[in-house]
């Protein structure tokens, strides 16, 4: 990663902020994306006191604008761009026969257009560098899970997007990359989106057993440096994947009475 420029979007907190360290950490120069100044400033000074080279930037991702201002003020500061994180991304926890359509609506911006705006920004620049697109799906992108239509959609979609265009630039030897995290401890489920648009406020899940944000980057620096295709973390992960794959009927029933079980859980 020495001398590396790598774009991290909503890295002001979990995945996203250990993705800025580790890449970090490996020698690259990072840019880290957020809406909230205060947790930009404090995601800045913690990459300062590592003796990291970064650039923060205020930035919607789901807005258009915002993200094109992104990749030029990436490109003003470094003269280049070599890996693309598509992190930012924000879930919800409401049956879709409840769920408000603007739900679903946020949950389409943020994670599928969110990777396709910057994407399209960024590409000319990854081409030219031979770079690496990541995007950070979800199991939610290979089996759709309970109580979350919106999030299972905009995985889905994020993962048919990369997969087509990984294939149009197979002649320009730029390497796409789809992750799939398992359970991670992080923000997400505390930000999930609640029926009527609001925050959940609270995770309904004892985050202490999960995998770390920081091993789940150590795992995303490796398999950027290998160029895999995918990645799939957890057992749990892996093997939802594969029974999904075949024996999709009985999957349908594990995994509705694995949400059934959540603490306050909508799905009956
Ligand atoms: N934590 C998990 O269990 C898990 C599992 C699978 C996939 N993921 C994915 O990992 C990625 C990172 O999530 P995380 O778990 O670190 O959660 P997190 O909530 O800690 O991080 C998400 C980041 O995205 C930012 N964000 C949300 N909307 C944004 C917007 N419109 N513009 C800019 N930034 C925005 C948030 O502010 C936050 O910094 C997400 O795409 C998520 O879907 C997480």
């Amino acid at each position: 990663m020495k001398d590396k420029v790598v774009l991290i979007t909503g890295g002001t907190s979990g995945i996203g902020r250990a993705c800025a360290v580790a890449f970090g950490q490996a020698g690259a120069r990072v840019v880290v994306t957020g809406r909230d100044e205060a947790k930009l400033a404090e995601t800045g000074q913690q990459l300062t006191q590592l003796g990291i080279q970064h650039r923060t930037v205020r930035a919607d991702v789901g807005d258009e604008a915002d993200s094109a201002r992104v990749i030029e003020e990436t490109v003003g500061a470094f003269g280049r761009l070599d890996v693309l994180v598509n992190n930012a991304g924000i879930s919800m926890r409401a049956l879709f026969q409840d769920a408000d359509l603007e739900v679903i609506k946020c949950l389409m911006q943020t994670n599928f257009f969110g990777t396709v705006f910057t994407t399209k920004f960024a590409l000319p620049h990854i081409i030219a560098a031979k770079g690496s697109i990541v995007g950070i799906s979800s199991i939610a992108g290979y089996r759709g899970l309970p109580g979350r239509t919106g999030y299972s959609a905009s995985k889905f979609a994020m993962q048919g997007f990369l997969e087509a265009l990984r294939t149009e630039l197979l002649p320009q030897g730029v390497h796409v990359l789809v992750a799939c995290p398992g359970f991670t401890s992080s923000n997400i489920r505390q930000t999930a989106l609640a029926a009527d648009g609001s925050a959940q406020g609270e995770s309904p899940r004892d985050e202490g057993q999960m995998m770390s944000s920081e091993e789940v980057a150590r795992h995303l620096l490796r398999a950027v440096r290998q160029r895999r295709r995918d990645l799939v973390l957890t057992a749990q992960g892996k093997l939802t994947v594969f029974l999904n794959k075949w024996l999709p009927a009985l999957t349908d029933k594990l995994v509705l009475n694995h949400f059934r079980k959540e603490e306050g859980s909508p799905v009956k």
